[in-house]
């Protein structure tokens, strides 16, 4: 009877699946039999138990997938704590319609978000304006891969999570990760020499073990965000900072846009909310009414 021990799937690449195991080494194991039967198919981030066939070569198969508490489809990952979506203040400005969108498509999601903005040694005009997020309900830190600034807040919030990062090309994504994780590098371009043998043309989901139960998901860029399938009357429950006053305006079903005795439309004029936020509610709020996706 082989030995059955648990760990993490970190990457899964043409039926083989590369686990985290509790025992400190990474197998290589095949999902054989059962899987297909129940139709559920393994996923980087799933927590499973595996029997170990070949000790010495680090090879086993996955006899079973522990229980799922979410997974996201783009990227293809399972038990997200977290995702923490990295912006610059500046090179490149900072786009915040983009920003906005993603926010509402992880609110739909039900992870966490932290927004990260890097590059704070520039000292950009928008300032101002990424400093306005911190007002959004979302945790909001500032750093700079460069200098080191802020790198320590970073590794307390990622410390025995599981979390995504996203965010836009040139941003800092690359220099963020290796800032939080320079004693990591050996070993994942270890892993990586191990898994990759040629298969370079394609991205594969893959989760970088940080140490201990920390483990790192970055995902490519992105340049645009469609997310469909909301109801504009129901969007500004994706929005924290304005669904905090859901039913306290003059109108009960108030959606904050033309009506009178608005009371989000005032507290963008006190300031309270992010200005830049509440435009793009709006923009997106209109988009939505005339069923464009976007
Ligand atoms: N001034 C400044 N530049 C930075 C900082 N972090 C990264 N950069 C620069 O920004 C550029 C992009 O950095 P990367 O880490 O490659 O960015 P990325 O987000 O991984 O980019 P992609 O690989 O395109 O996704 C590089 O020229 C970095 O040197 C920072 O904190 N301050
Ligand atoms: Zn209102």
């Amino acid at each position: 009877m082989a030995d059955i021990i648990s760990g993490k799937i970190i990457k899964g690449i043409g039926g083989f699946y590369y686990i985290d195991a509790e025992d400190g080494h990474l197998y290589e194991c095949k999902a054989k039999g059962i899987f297909r039967n129940k139709k559920i198919k393994p996923l980087v981030g799933d927590n499973v138990n595996i029997e170990i066939l070949d000790p010495e070569n680090n090879l086993g198969n996955i006899v079973e997938i522990l229980p799922r508490f979410n997974s996201l489809i783009r990227p293809a990952v399972a038990n997200v704590d977290q995702t923490i979506i990295i912006f610059a203040v500046s090179e490149p400005e900072p786009n915040f319609n983009l920003l906005d969108r993603f926010l509402v498509s992880m609110e739909k999601s039900g992870v966490e978000t932290i927004i990260c903005f890097n590059k704070t040694d520039l000292s950009p005009d928008n300032m101002e304006a990424c400093r306005s997020y911190s007002k959004s309900g979302y945790e909001t830190i500032f750093i700079s891969a460069r200098e080191g600034e802020g790198i320590d807040r970073l590794r307390e919030i990622i410390k025995d999570r599981t979390t995504v990062f996203a965010g836009p090309s040139g941003v800092g994504k690359s220099s963020t990760l290796n800032a939080i994780k320079p004693e990591a590098e050996a070993q994942t371009g270890a892993i990586s020499d191990k898994i990759k043998r040629g298969k370079h043309t394609t991205r594969h989901s893959e989760l970088m073990h940080i140490g201990g139960r920390t483990y790192i998901m970055d995902t490519p860029g992105f340049s645009s965000l469609y997310v469909d399938s909301i109801e504009a009357e129901d969007l500004k429950e994706y929005f924290p900072d304005i669904a905090a006053y859901t039913g306290k305006c003059r109108f009960n079903m108030c959606n904050h846009v033309s009506e009178p005795d608005c009371l989000v439309k005032q507290a963008v004029a006190d300031g309270e909310i992010s200005r830049i936020r509440y435009e793009d509610y709006v923009m997106i709020y209109n988009d939505l009414k005339e069923k464009r996706k976007w």
